[in-house]
């Protein structure tokens, strides 16, 4: 594959450089940056509104052929992304993590102020 910026990649699997990870880290600042993982706890209002996030959740990750590891607690719902087959950090988390802090806006923010 040689030496390909992140815009060359089609595919998004290729390991993030650690100035494309500087640059995404400013993007999800409510995401916290591990060496070859990205982890955030959201707070659903409810335990069943924890749940229905969940699910849209899923839905995204199935479409995208990406799925993230998702632990449940109470009203606090924890992703954590990887892409495994790559060993660390790709397009395809950052992607991800865009999407579902999109998703968590739209069902809740108008019910968390
Ligand atoms: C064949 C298929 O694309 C792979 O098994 C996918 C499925 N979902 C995946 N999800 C994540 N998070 N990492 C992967 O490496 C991965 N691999």
């Amino acid at each position: 594959m040689g030496f390909m910026t992140a815009s060359q990649d089609q595919t998004g699997d290729e390991l993030l450089g650690a100035d494309r990870i500087a640059e995404v880290a400013s993007a999800l600042p409510e995401w916290d940056f591990g060496d070859s993982v990205i982890r955030r706890d959201f707070s659903a209002p409810t335990f069943l509104d924890g749940i229905a996030f969940v699910g849209r959740i899923a839905t995204e990750a199935e479409n995208r052929d990406h799925h993230p590891d998702i632990d449940i607690r109470w009203r606090t719902v924890t992703i954590a992304l990887s892409t495994h087959s790559a060993g660390g950090l790709t397009e395809l988390d950052i992607a991800l993590a865009g999407a579902i802090d999109d998703l968590f806006h739209e069902m809740f923010d108008s019910r968390n102020g």
